[in-house]
């Protein structure tokens, strides 16, 4: 089980430091696990000049499995647009193929009173998440800052989607969908954007070979409203990569905290690379308080979807049911009468209840 380790920029290397542990335990116990580390995005560009370098690529394609942080930082935001960091995981995801984007949003019992919802409006809670991951506005060309026709600057980007690459994620979503609940709900906006009534046509296309699977259309900005109103009316939501974006992070909130949601982004053989939601948090970089259980819960992901490895991956996701109903909180889920935890001191929890 080859895995590669990119810790990237800001809480990056501190989240993905306690995931790595989680997961040196299970080695020890006999997982035939190999960890090597390389940068991706601002860590990459400092030393190499490039966010997405020869190293990270030569690691990242010969691996089964990537582990990432996240990238970013403001000290990164004056580089050329082509050298940031974002640039850096953008390139990654589309060079392996990673066009299946697994957000899952689930309410932890004990999390109840994080969430910004009522407990009854989000006990129970349980969406999944399929965002399209290598196409629509943040890879379509043209794109770029011009000065225009009348003399003036603007700045333009292209929103497309091919029919194959529609095609694709509506069966992923489908396929996961069927061994849920049976009810999947694409998210477009159809009524003014050409690219997503496109969309909305070929996912009503796709849905005709799954019978069993009830499927539902919602404009994005209703979604957004819909997801803070009564979100368990949700089983799979399908929907394109710019949205996608945005209702996760919104998502994440239901749950407690954008620290608690994990992701995979997967290619078509399920090779994959697994994330925090989550950027990089340049506000409490370096101070050991991030919550690293988005980062672990997705370690937990990886053993799942590329390594078959359900019992591991439950054993992961038990320990963290373990430390919360234990009272362990880092500072983004902490209530009175919990135990406020660092990022590494929740580590050590994780570990302790493996
Ligand atoms: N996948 C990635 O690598 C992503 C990278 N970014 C980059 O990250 C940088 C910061 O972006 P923001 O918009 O501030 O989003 P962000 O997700 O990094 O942070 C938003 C807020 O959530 C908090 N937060 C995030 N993760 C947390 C965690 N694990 N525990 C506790 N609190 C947490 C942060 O402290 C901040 O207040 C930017 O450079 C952005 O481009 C943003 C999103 C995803
Ligand atoms: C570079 C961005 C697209 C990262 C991000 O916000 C995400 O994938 O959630
Ligand atoms: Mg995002």
């Amino acid at each position: 089980m080859k895995i590669a380790i990119l810790p990237g920029d800001g809480i990056g290397p501190e989240i993905v430091a306690q995931a790595v542990r989680v997961l040196e335990k299970l080695k020890a116990e006999g997982l035939p696990l190999q960890l090597d580390t390389a940068p991706l995005g601002g860590a990459a560009y400092d030393q190499y000049g490039d966010p997405y370098p020869e190293v990270t690529q030569k690691l990242a394609r010969e691996a089964d499995a990537i582990l990432l942080g996240a990238v970013g930082g403001p000290q990164y935001d004056g580089l050329p647009r082509d050298m940031r960091p974002e640039r850096g995981l953008l390139r990654i995801r589309k060079d392996l193929g990673l066009f299946a984007n697994l957000r899952p949003a689930i309410l932890y019992p004990e999390l109840a009173g994080a969430s910004t919802l009522k407990p009854e409006v989000v006990s129970g809670l349980d969406i999944m998440i399929v965002r399209e991951l290598t196409g629509d506005i943040y890879f379509g060309q043209p794109r770029g800052i011009h000065v225009n026709e009348a003399g003036e600057r603007e700045g333009f980007n292209t929103m497309r989607y091919s029919e194959s690459e529609i095609r694709r994620i509506a069966k992923v979503a489908f396929d996961i969908a069927q061994k849920r609940q049976g009810k999947v709900c694409s998210v477009d906006k159809a009524n003014v954007l050409e690219c997503t009534e496109f969309w909305k046509e070929i996912v009503t296309d796709v849905a005709k070979d799954y019978p069993a699977v009830q499927l539902s259309h919602m404009y994005v900005d209703n979604a957004a409203m819909q997801l803070v109103r009564a979100p368990k009316q949700f089983d799979v939501i399908v929907t394109g990569n710019i949205f996608g974006d945005i209702l996760s992070d919104e998502a994440s909130m239901l749950t407690g905290s954008i620290g608690m949601l994990p992701s995979a982004s997967l290619d078509a053989n399920n090779k994959g690379l697994y994330e925090p939601c989550h950027g990089s948090a340049p506000d409490i970089a370096g101070k050991n308080l991030a919550n690293p259980l988005a980062t672990i819960l997705s370690a937990a992901m990886m053993l799942r979807y590329t390594f078959n490895r359900e019992d591991a991956a439950q054993r992961i996701e038990t320990a963290v049911k373990t430390v919360l109903q234990k009272g362990y909180r880092t500072a983004d889920i902490y209530e009175s009468g919990c135990e406020k935890v660092s990022c590494s001191g929740m580590g050590d929890a994780v570990v302790a209840a493996l």
